[in-house]
């Protein structure tokens, strides 16, 4: 679904913010984006659907290639396909209702009348967001704002998914709520977060990057349990975290539900 080659990306005032991305993500794979301030994550997530685009390499969406000169038509294709959610919701709230907010996209894409209601309406639901529909985004609280924007990329119904930092202002329990939702996702998931229990929660392969480089690349638990590789890219579990969630099957998608683990289950002191 997703294939990356060589990619590298200098900002115009000579930045390299990446420096050489491989990466290959299968479809309906959930992988987590790890890494310190400044490893270029949010770069990199910038390019699944050409709000940048390479300086040099290639990133390709299930078989459209994105490069340093794609035209307006391969731009298109790509960004039906993948959905993001940026870190500040504000980012993409702008109608006066929720509900127009959420239709915005799909409207967009050619959907009208009871489809379009249909599609607004399941996206809501699945973010428990039906209440909201008659509000105005701008009165919402963080969280609100957060899982509403979430619906606009869901009404879109993407085969890509790409998160960035999707639970930093969230309270525990929205927080749990959202991982259910994400988790029940059947598109390929890409989230970019610096909360890694949620990185073991939702998503079975993590990479680390680190200036501009995936510098690994393996299971999430494995990778969360090598604490020299988490020392190496200032990378820390939280204060408490049991050790015992990272042993092999500890944590399965079946046992992420609205009712299972919480950060404060994860992190409660010890
Ligand atoms: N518009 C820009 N112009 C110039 N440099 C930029 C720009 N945006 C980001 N950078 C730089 O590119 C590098 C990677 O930034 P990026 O935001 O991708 O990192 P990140 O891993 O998402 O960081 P964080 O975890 O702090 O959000 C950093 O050195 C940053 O200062």
């Amino acid at each position: 679904m997703i294939e990356i080659t060589g990619l590298t990306h200098t900002y115009p005032d000579g930045r390299e913010a990446l420096a050489g991305v491989d990466l290959s993500v299968a479809a309906g794979e959930k992988v987590a984006v790890l890494g310190p301030n400044g490893a270029g994550k949010t770069t990199l997530m910038l390019h699944l659907n050409g709000l940048l685009l390479p300086t040099s390499g290639t990133v390709t969406i299930a078989g459209t290639a994105l490069r340093r000169r794609t035209g307006a038509a391969h731009l298109a294709a790509v960004r039906r396909r993948v959905g993001v959610l940026f870190q500040d919701p504000d980012d993409q709230l702008f109608c006066g209702t929720v509900r127009d907010d959420v239709a915005f996209g799909p409207a967009n894409q050619g959907l009208r009348g009871a489809e379009l209601d249909a599609r607004v309406a399941a996206a809501l639901a699945s973010v428990d967001a039906t209440a909201l529909a008659d509000r105005a985004p701008h009165h919402l609280s963080y969280g609100q704002k957060q899982r509403v924007a979430l619906a606009g990329v869901l009404a879109l119904e993407p085969e890509v998914v790409v998160l960035d930092e999707p639970t930093s202002m969230l309270d525990p329990a929205t927080r749990r709520e959202l991982v259910a939702v994400l988790a029940g996702i059947g598109a390929t998931l890409l989230v970019v977060t610096h909360d890694l229990p949620l990185a073991l929660q939702l998503c079975p392969r993590a990479v680390i990057l680190d200036a501009g480089r995936v510098v690994a690349d393996g299971s999430t638990a494995s990778l969360l349990a090598d604490e020299a590789l988490l020392a190496a890219h200032r990378l820390e579990l939280p204060w408490g975290f049991d050790r015992a969630l990272l042993s092999p099957g500890a944590i399965t998608p079946g046992s992420i539900t609205p009712g299972s683990i919480t950060p404060g289950s994860i992190t409660q002191g010890r």
